[in-house]
């Protein structure tokens, strides 16, 4: 039997490579997890925003996800934009059973503006996919529509967490803090107890694809065995390195990338690997 970890992410692609799939195959071979994908929307979008949508047939994002599932099957999975409710209710049906570790990044709408998710779709993946989630990462907007009322002080997103988990079932939340004012705080909230991973705000606006990337690792660590807070607490050292070295590329919100330091030729010092 094969010792390599791999993880599956179910999501819409980038073709700038900062968000969506390809953010999230980077970073699981970054973490040194065999990636695999299934593609729900090809989008085209860049670092100012989104142009065009065209949403996969059902049928082919079924034949995609059960070529991956039959034959490697991985050992946590993670979701990122998914449109439509027939994608969602397709996605539930196909890992409700599986048993591994799996991570909602609830994505709605692009950090352009543009919306990733159909409006009434939300309700969707709020009662068909949180429930099954091991964890859910909300940005501060997202996580004001799944809790209905607003997030602006640490107390809100420690309640929002209580929601999540205890209303809408999910096993553990992360209501992330890009959104707020003053540090990057994040709530980790697990039904028990509440966790806090805190960094100081980076003065960039070169922030494509935090979410992704974060969610990403957090899958990644989850896929070798990590508890849930040891995921997120690697995963929020990892996006504020990958922010801090986040690339100018582009000519509007360029790419947070880990291995950007490299692909600049700076010195290792200080990077956590
Ligand atoms: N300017 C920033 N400085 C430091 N950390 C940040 C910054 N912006 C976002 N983060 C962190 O990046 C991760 C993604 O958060 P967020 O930007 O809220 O998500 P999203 O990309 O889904 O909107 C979180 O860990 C958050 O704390
Ligand atoms: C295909 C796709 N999925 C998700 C996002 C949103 O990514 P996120 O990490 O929240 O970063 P921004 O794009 O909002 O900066 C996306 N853009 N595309």
């Amino acid at each position: 039997m094969s010792h390599v970890k791999s993880a599956l992410t179910i999501a819409g692609t980038d073709p700038s490579g900062g968000a969506g799939i390809q953010a999230d195959l980077k970073t699981f071979q970054e973490r040194e997890v065999y990636g695999m994908s299934v593609i729900t929307s090809v989008v085209a979008q860049n670092t100012i925003g989104v142009q065009r949508v065209i949403h996969l047939p059902i049928d082919f994002i079924e034949e995609q996800f059960d070529a991956v599932w039959n034959d490697i099957k991985p050992n946590a999975i993670k979701t990122g934009m998914i449109a439509t409710n027939e994608m969602m209710k397709l996605i539930a049906h196909k890992i409700k059973d599986s048993q591994i570790p799996y991570v909602i990044d609830p994505v709605m709408i692009a950090k352009s503006g543009d919306p990733l998710m159909e409006e009434a779709s939300r309700a969707v993946i709020r009662d068909t996919l949180l429930p099954l989630a091991t964890v859910v990462t909300p940005n501060v907007p997202e996580a004001e529509w799944l809790v209905n009322f607003s997030i602006k002080t640490i107390e809100d997103q420690k309640e929002a967490a209580r929601v999540i988990v205890h209303q809408l079932g999910a096993q553990s939340v992360v209501v992330k803090g890009g959104h707020m004012e003053g540090e990057a705080k994040d709530v980790l909230y697990d039904g028990e107890a509440f966790h806090y991973f805190s960094s100081e705000r980076i003065d960039t606006h070169h922030t494509h694809g935090t979410g992704c990337t974060f969610s990403a690792c957090i899958t990644a660590e989850l896929a070798k065995g990590r508890t849930i807070k040891e995921s997120v607490e690697l995963s929020k050292r990892f996006i504020t390195d990958a922010i801090k070295y986040s690339l100018e590329l582009g000519k509007g919100n360029g790419p947070t990338n880990h291995w950007g330091y490299r692909l600049q030729g700076l010195p290792t010092k200080g990077v956590r690997q």
